[in-house]
């Protein structure tokens, strides 16, 4: 009976933590651009892929790196969060903590764009040659 009463509760944490942890992204969903922004450019960019015809293991990178990317954004609000929790005050550790954190964003969306030219680039030059000629 023990070892049943642990198993329920061992599921009610997992499930409750899938709870939490879909509130906390529809808050950061909800309160910051940045997510949408790059939500809506995700979304985009896997539409592209299919109407492009990108092969399947570009469209696993694509679909990594929008992953990635929404995740930091995600990982990057928490920290401006608990940031904005320890002091209201200007504090210059605050606006570093704030400005790595978003820096780690910046770093990523950079090689981002790199690999989505490096994918896209062949197609869409393909596709422009096409409707020209
Ligand atoms: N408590 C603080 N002390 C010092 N600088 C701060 C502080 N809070 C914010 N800053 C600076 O202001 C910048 C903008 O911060 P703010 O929290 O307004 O926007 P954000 O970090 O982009 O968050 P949000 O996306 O919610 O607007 C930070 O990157 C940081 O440089």
């Amino acid at each position: 009976m023990d070892y049943k009463n642990s198993y329920d509760r061992y599921w009610k944490r997992f499930i409750w933590s899938f709870i939490f942890a879909w509130s906390g992204l529809k808050n950061a969903f909800r309160h910051e651009q940045n997510i949408r922004i790059h939500f809506t450019i995700g979304l985009v960019i896997i539409v592209l892929s299919f109407l492009l015809n990108i092969p399947l293991f570009e469209k696993i990178i694509l679909l990594l790196v929008i992953g990635v990317i929404i995740s930091l954004e995600v990982m990057n609000t928490a920290i401006e969060r608990v940031v904005d929790l320890v002091t209201k005050e200007y504090h210059p550790l605050a606006r570093i903590a704030k400005d790595v954190s978003a820096g780690a964003v910046l770093i990523f969306s950079m090689f981002a764009v790199i690999i989505g030219i490096l994918i896209f680039y062949k197609p869409v030059v393909e596709l422009i040659s096409n409707y020209i000629w």
